[in-house]
């Protein structure tokens, strides 16, 4: 049952910066195929990382390794000190490819609630009932301000844009006030405005709750003026780094063994040439 105790969404910060995730030399395998292996990652308190790769690459396979749900085939995965686990409240999960059809009428702010325990909390007195349900849904609307959807949160889901749904579903991940938060492809079908929108908003929450944030992406593009570092899955191996030691020739040719080219703007822009899946592909890269 979800500790209602505190009203507060956030996550209070430290004094000193520690590691919530720690991988070593972890190796998954699926099918009798080995996904990736040999990797290395430790993430601290308040980082926003972006997971990039080509399709099939082990992307998600490393948010289910991160949040419990596949066994490793080498090596240790640590979460807050402990094994990865399934069911870790300490981690709010927004899945790939979640969206609403237009005939969903369930109000945003009932989509928000189900991250606590799915609404299975309460208990029978009829007074806590009640306190529960007070501390609930202010724990709601706080989840809800802290994505900036309070202006449709009483609407039907079905009917909200891409991005007002991708909103609240960050907002339902939020309720149990995780220290970790993990998106698979958040920013899939939403077009550039909305992309750079969400991705403000998970970096806002990231700063306000001090939550690690771990995104899976396609598109670098709207995520660099967010992003710390970049965990880049590619046939069979991970780098890890900023932006700018990750996305260089060097690095990607040798990941994706062949020629790549990485070029960089004088405005800051990264243009990447030559990728197996997608002949040009474009990352803008502001300073940070
Ligand atoms: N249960 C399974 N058994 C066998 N192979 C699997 C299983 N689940 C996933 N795979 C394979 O593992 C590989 C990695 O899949 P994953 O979903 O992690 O890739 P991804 O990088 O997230 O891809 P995408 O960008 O297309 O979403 C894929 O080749 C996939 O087919």
């Amino acid at each position: 049952m979800t500790d209602l105790s505190s009203t507060s969404v956030a996550v209070s910060l430290p004094s000193s910066l520690h590691s919530l995730i720690e991988v070593e030399n972890a190796a998954v395998v699926l099918g009798g195929r080995t996904i990736w292996q040999n990797v290395q990652l430790t993430v601290q308190q308040g980082e926003f990382l972006a997971i990039l790769g080509p399709n099939g690459a082990g992307k998600s396979t490393l948010l289910k390794a991160l949040l419990g749900l596949l066994p490793l085939a080498a090596g240790t995965i640590t979460v807050l000190g402990h094994p990865a686990r399934r069911g870790n409240a300490a981690i709010g999960y927004v899945p790939q490819r979640r969206h609403f059809e237009a005939d969903v009428h369930v109000r945003g702010r009932s989509i928000v609630r189900l991250g606590l325990d799915g609404g299975q909390w309460g208990f029978p007195l009829p007074f806590i009932q009640r306190r529960q349900a007070r501390m609930a849904a202010a724990r709601v609307q706080e989840a809800i301000d802290l994505v900036g959807a309070t202006a449709y949160a009483d609407r039907s889901i079905g009917e909200l844009s891409g991005g007002e749904q991708q909103r609240l579903l960050i907002a339902q991940a939020l309720i149990t006030s995780p220290q970790i938060l993990v998106l698979d492809e958040p920013l899939d079908s939403l077009d550039l405005r909305n992309q750079q929108g969400v991705a403000g908003v998970i970096r806002q929450v990231s700063r306000e709750t001090g939550a690690a944030v771990l995104i899976v992406a396609h598109d670098i593009n709207p995520l660099l003026a967010a992003v710390d570092r970049v965990v880049y899955v590619a046939h069979g191996q991970v780098e890890v780094g900023t932006p700018q030691a990750v996305i260089t020739t060097e690095t990607l040719s040798r990941l994706y063994n062949t020629p790549i080219e990485v070029l960089r703007a004088r405005d800051g822009c990264i243009v990447v040439v030559g990728q197996p899946e997608e002949e040009i592909s474009y990352h803008a890269h502001r300073a940070r």
